[in-house]
């Protein structure tokens, strides 16, 4: 039997195949498209499902990486091979535990959020297990996220906090990184030299962060000098409301993550 099963593997579910499959886990995977399927033939670690309950039937931890309004007709079309010993990963914003437990009721459930930088192996990933997982199934699952970035064990009550902040956040950096650019191509640089200089930036800021363990406001001033370049700049993004747009961004996914 195979340990992972993903159904689906679009931007999400193929990030945490691509992920897995480079760290030689042994996949299974299922997909309504056969051309994404496809992409996967040539994988000796990827075994290809015949079809979802082929999946289901075949791996032990089931990763449903499907679209959030795809959630019931997909569990509904696997729940009789869904056997006790197996283990569901919900990666859907909205899907609370008692939600799913609805749906699939007296099995064991973990709730994660993950992000699509696990194809670099650095998604950052929290995990919410239901009641039922023991203590080794959680570590098991833990270790399986771990092969694609970090992992936090975190209450459901967060997790629309972490969804906005996490599972979207990816593109709020992109489209920074895209408006920086276009900054930088403004003042005369290739496009393609400020997209590496400015993610090598980014990169190495949230480094800063991680690493220093500074306040992120303490780092923000190690690099404004006093009558300097960067103050000017902070200036005019106080004045056109970055702090705000960004709260509020975060805000509306977590409203919206929680109606679902
Ligand atoms: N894209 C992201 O950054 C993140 C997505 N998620 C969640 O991951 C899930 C998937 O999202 P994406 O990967 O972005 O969507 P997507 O549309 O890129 O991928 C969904 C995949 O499911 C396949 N599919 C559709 N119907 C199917 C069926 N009946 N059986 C098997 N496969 C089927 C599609 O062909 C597609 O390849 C969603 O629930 C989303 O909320 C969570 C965190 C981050
Ligand atoms: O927008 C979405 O539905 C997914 C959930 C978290 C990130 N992307």
């Amino acid at each position: 039997m195979n340990r992972v099963g993903i159904v689906g593997i679009g931007n999400m579910g193929g990030a945490i195949a691509h992920g897995l499959i480079n760290n030689k886990e042994e996949i299974i995977v299922s997909d309504g498209s056969a051309e994404k399927l496809s992409e996967y033939k040539s994988f000796s670690n990827v075994q290809i499902a015949k079809d979802n309950i082929d999946l289901v039937e075949k791996s032990k931890i089931i990763i449903l990486a499907v679209k959030p309004n795809l959630y019931k007709t997909v569990i509904d079309e696997i729940k009789n091979e869904f056997s006790e010993d197996k283990i569901l990963i919900s990666i859907a914003p909205g899907f609370t535990i008692e939600k799913l437990e609805n749906l699939l009721p007296n099995r064991k459930i973990a709730m994660i959020m993950p992000n699509t930088p696990a194809l670099v192996y650095e998604s950052m990933s929290a995990i919410c297990p239901n009641t039922l997982l023991t203590e080794g199934e959680i570590e098991e699952v833990k270790k399986i996220f771990n092969l694609i970035g970090k992992v936090a064990i975190l209450e459901e009550e967060y997790f629309p906090a972490f969804s906005g902040t996490c599972g979207c956040l990816p593109a709020y950096v992109y489209m920074f990184i895209e408006a920086a650019a276009d900054g930088a191509v403004l003042n005369g640089m290739k496009r393609f030299d400020a997209y590496e200089f400015i993610a090598q930036s980014v990169l190495g800021s949230a480094k800063m962060v991680l690493e220093t363990k500074k306040h992120p406001g303490e780092l923000k001033d190690m690099v404004t000098s006093p009558g300097g370049t960067t103050i000017e700049g902070l200036k005019v993004l106080e004045e056109k409301g970055f702090r705000g747009s960004i709260i509020d961004a975060i805000n509306a996914t977590v409203e919206k993550s929680k109606n679902m």
